[in-house]
């Protein structure tokens, strides 16, 4: 009965995200009762958040009833924000700020703004780096124009590559040419954290972080590792594509990552020959998800030929044309960004105690049982 029970529990999926608990871990413990009516599920996550621990009760209930079970759950928790005394786990102490690019699907342009807000920032003064945490689909190093470039490695350390003065590692650089990668989630989770502890980065003022399309391991991991200052969902105008971005929003929520604002790209076409202005995808829709998620639109990039011209090239828009339409959003967004990072620090709401796995500051499990 164990069994069946762990089987059915692969289609309770964990609240805002697209895996199951069985696929994220999560499941601690399955008690069964003699005569196999009954069922007590042990969950620990890493959410404080009562709505999560509710829905995932829910969840468990409806799917094991599916199977004539009775089930009970039983959800661990860290502990609240204001019961914790630390503000969590940075592995990376040399970076002031980090700054996460999502995106609910891929294909809308989250590894160009990545590259493109990078480059930015750094325009602004700053000390910038880009981890390349697309590790299934790493595109940042052609993006720059160094997809051929092996790395260096120093003592034990890789040495991060570098161009138009920002430096960025990808594993695009790491793996021969094309290979496809069907890496299971601990190999992906692993190749995270050396990017994070293995990488001489030195002293950054921000570390521009572009995840992987979607909601799921590697985003839980990075904000698991270094407390996210911001974060930035990229999408493009469509409704379905707005849609899919409210995932990534509502993740930035879960790990209680403070949410900057939004960057739709693809936001239009102008005709390069009578310079008007198409909607190609429609528009609107993003400025409704930022309302809605109690934040801003960051930066319209419309659609340019030379954008894709420049990630194919390895020269970045703001470095091909630095007085485009684009290059001038890019820049502004960069600035938005700036204030917004100074406002968390200042309010001090970076922090990812909140997520931790499971340990309270004592170093017990605190527990929280959720029941109908
Ligand atoms: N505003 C734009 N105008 C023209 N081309 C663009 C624009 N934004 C992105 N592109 C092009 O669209 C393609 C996809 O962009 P990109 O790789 O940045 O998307 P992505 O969301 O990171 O995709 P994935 O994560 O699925 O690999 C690239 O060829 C890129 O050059």
């Amino acid at each position: 009965m164990k069994e069946k029970i762990l089987e059915k529990l692969k289609e309770v999926i964990y609240p805002g995200f697209k895996k199951s608990v069985i696929d994220f871990g999560f499941v601690k413990e399955v008690e069964v009762s003699e005569d196999n009516k009954k069922a007590i599920i042990t969950y620990q996550i890493p959410s404080t958040d009562d709505v999560v621990a509710q829905k995932l009760n829910d969840a468990t209930i409806d799917k094991l009833k599916e199977i004539g079970i009775e089930a009970t759950t039983q959800i661990i928790r860290p502990k609240k924000p204001r019961e914790t005394s630390s503000r969590g786990v940075n592995k990376m102490p040399n970076v002031k700020s980090f700054v996460m690019v999502s995106s609910g699907k891929g294909g809308v342009g989250k590894s160009t703004t990545a590259v493109n807000l990078a480059l930015s920032l750094a325009k602004e003064g700053k000390k910038v780096g880009i981890l390349d945490g697309d590790i299934y689909g790493p595109n940042v190093a052609r993006m720059l124009g160094m997809a051929d470039k092996k790395p260096e490695v120093i003592g034990n350390k890789v040495k991060p590559f570098e161009n138009y003065g920002v430096k960025f590692i990808s594993m695009a650089n790491l793996l021969p040419e094309g290979k496809a990668l069907m890496w299971r989630g601990a190999m992906l989770v692993k190749a995270l954290q050396q990017f994070m502890e293995d990488v001489d980065w030195g002293e950054l003022d921000i570390l521009v972080i572009d995840m992987p399309p979607g909601t799921g391991d590697a985003q839980m991991t990075m904000a698991q590792q270094v407390p996210v200052t911001a974060g930035v969902a990229v999408t493009t105008p469509q409704t379905v594509a707005v849609d899919d971005a409210k995932r990534s929003m509502d993740m930035f929520k879960q790990l209680h990552i403070p949410i900057a604002g939004v960057i739709e790209n693809m936001s239009g076409f102008i005709c390069p020959n009578c310079n008007s202005k198409y909607d190609i995808f429609g528009s609107g829709a993003a400025e409704k998800l930022a309302s809605e998620y109690d934040t801003k639109i960051l930066a319209k990039i419309p659609i340019e030929p030379a954008i894709r011209e420049g990630g194919d090239k390895g020269e970045p828009i703001v470095v091909s044309r630095p007085n485009s339409e684009s290059a001038k959003e890019f820049q502004k967004a960069a600035k938005e960004l700036l204030k917004f990072i100074d406002y968390v620090h200042s309010q001090d709401l970076a922090g990812n105690e909140m997520i931790q796995p499971i340990y309270g500051v004592n170093g017990t499990p605190s527990a929280c049982s959720v029941n109908r």
